[in-house]
């Protein structure tokens, strides 16, 4: 690995009641890529994006942010503003606002104030809401309401909200569930697009979606780290297939 690293999970574990979902995972992040997040249910995915977003404390280990902070030792808003977006799968827009309204709200709340719509934006910010609008393809229903959009475009518009705060680390959740194929593939060209200048986190269970916009996947198995690699050193691992391809094939059956 090259580059330098905005996360580093050391040693991470999380505990619900004595159960450690996640124990002893360790992952580091560079400062932009995507990453795949991948794993058989329950291996502790999801728990571990929560770690990194301040949601869920881990009882062990430490979560290295750029020069140092440890994000298990601060709370879920303060990680926000520290640059770590989170992307949960149920879109979090307002429906009866328009593309646009939902982008100017996501704008104000990286401002810290709370103006209201009617507060004009400045020259600068509307470019930059013109450019978020072309990125996540949802240039031409700027106008629409959101709860019109179909379910890819709310997924997009909630992305454009959250890049809209800036952040360095995205953590998403299945972002293209639900999705038709050609939604899915965008998604993954969204996704593609937006890890060229931050660091991009996607626990995914679609393994094509995978293999089609992967080049880095990390696999977990019982809260570890079973093994990190591309996606052909992932499909070619034994311990893989056992815990998880193949637990997915016998389902299948
Ligand atoms: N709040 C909680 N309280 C108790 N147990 C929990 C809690 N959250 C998760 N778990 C348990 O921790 C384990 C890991 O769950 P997690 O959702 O992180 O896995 P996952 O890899 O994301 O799975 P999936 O792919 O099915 O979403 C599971 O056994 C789950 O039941």
């Amino acid at each position: 690995m090259s580059g330098k690293a905005i996360l580093r999970c050391e040693d991470v574990t999380v505990s619900f009641d004595g159960f450690k979902a996640v124990q002893g995972m360790n992952l580091t992040l560079e400062a932009s890529g995507l990453r795949f997040l991948i794993g058989p249910n329950g291996a502790g995915k999801t728990t571990l994006l929560d770690a990194i977003c301040g949601k869920v404390r881990p009882s062990g280990g430490r979560i290295v942010y750029e020069d140092g902070i440890d994000l298990a030792r601060r709370k879920e808003h303060q990680i926000a503003e520290l640059g770590i977006g989170r992307k949960f799968q149920a879109p979090s827009i307002f429906p009866t606002l328009t593309v646009e309204e939902n982008l100017e709200l996501a704008m104000k709340q990286k401002r810290g104030i709370l103006a209201t719509l009617r507060a004009k934006l400045a020259a600068e910010e509307r470019d930059r809401l013109g450019r978020q609008l072309e990125i996540v393809g949802l240039a031409d229903r700027q106008q629409a309401r959101a709860g019109s959009l179909s379910h890819g475009e709310k997924q997009w518009l909630e992305i454009g909200m959250l890049l809209l705060q800036e952040p360095s680390l995205l953590l998403l959740d299945e972002p293209a569930a639900g999705m038709t194929d050609r939604e899915t593939e965008k998604t993954g060209e969204l996704l593609q697009e937006i890890a060229r200048e931050r660091a991009v986190v996607v626990v995914e269970h679609d393994m094509e979606f995978v293999r089609n916009f992967a080049s880095l996947v990390t696999v977990m198995h019982e809260g570890r780290l079973l093994l990190e690699g591309t996606m052909d050193q992932v499909q070619a691992d034994d311990r893989v297939a056992e815990v998880y391809l193949g637990k997915r094939r016998e389902a299948a059956c």
